[in-house]
């Protein structure tokens, strides 16, 4: 098991975001994550990569406790996070958005941006142009690469077809699917999009009112109201 989450809880203030969340991901895997606006999948996976102090639980990341480290610490052992919204450089171009995010010495950040052109080809003609004027599928194909260029081994995505065209949310779902086939990587994604998680997702589970503690069989995932009542059931 890569990942380990037991227990975990989490609040704004006073406010509960995230109630004893259990849920796991074997190497090489990919886990999704169902849920609506405002369940906590995004603190879920800020809390995962150490950006919200949580309150109670356990984070088991390769067999070590990696609760209280540091996001840098995280990032070090190998957890990438893909933000809600990208938040990529508007103003740097591709290439410069690829290359702030490669640590060390310029030939080994030229080697990992042909790394990266090699597993997202449509970046390359793309070189050159801000990053504010790329498409929305753009945007995340260079959201990924700049969290890939660190080689991490567990990558979390935050709602990656959010404000994607329905044409391109295709395409991203292939490129992703292509991924774990061309690296070992393991992924842990939240998304409100069944079609998409269930496409990609060797598991799935339902997050609600930010209660996720049971997995979502394989064979509900086709029947939209079974879906339904595992999105709402602590509701
Ligand atoms: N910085 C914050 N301060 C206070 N409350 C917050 C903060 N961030 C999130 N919340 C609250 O915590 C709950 C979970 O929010 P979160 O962003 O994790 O949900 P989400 O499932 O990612 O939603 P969305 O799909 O809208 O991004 C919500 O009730 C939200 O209002």
């Amino acid at each position: 098991m890569l990942l380990d989450v037991k227990g975990l809880s989490a609040a704004y203030g006073l406010v509960p975001a995230l109630h004893r969340v259990d849920f796991h991901a074997n190497a090489g895997e990919v886990v999704g994550i169902l849920g609506h606006n405002g369940m906590g999948k995004t603190t879920l996976m800020r809390s995962i990569m150490g950006y919200v102090k949580v309150t109670g639980g356990e984070i088991d990341f390769d067999g070590q406790s990696i609760l209280g480290t540091a996001v840098n610490t995280r990032a070090r052992m190998g957890i990438g996070l893909v933000p809600q919204g990208r938040q990529i450089f508007p103003n740097l171009t591709v290439e410069e958005n690829l290359h702030v995010a490669i640590p060390g010495k310029k030939a080994e950040v030229a080697r990992t941006t042909d790394e990266m052109l090699d597993l997202f080809p449509r970046l390359k003609r793309l070189l050159d142009r801000r990053g504010g004027a790329l498409s929305g599928g753009e945007q995340q194909l260079l959201a990924l690469a700049r969290c890939l260029a660190r080689h991490p081994r567990l990558m979390l995505l935050d709602e990656p077809t959010e404000g994607i065209q329905p044409s391109i949310i295709d395409e991203i779902s292939d490129t992703l699917a292509g991924l774990t086939r061309q690296i070992d990587i393991t992924i842990v994604l939240v998304e409100q999009n069944l079609d998409f998680i269930t496409g990609l997702s060797d598991r799935v589970y339902a997050i609600s009112n930010g209660v996720l503690d049971r997995e979502i069989p394989k064979a509900e995932l086709t029947d939209a109201s079974a879906v339904s009542a595992f999105m709402g059931f602590t509701a």
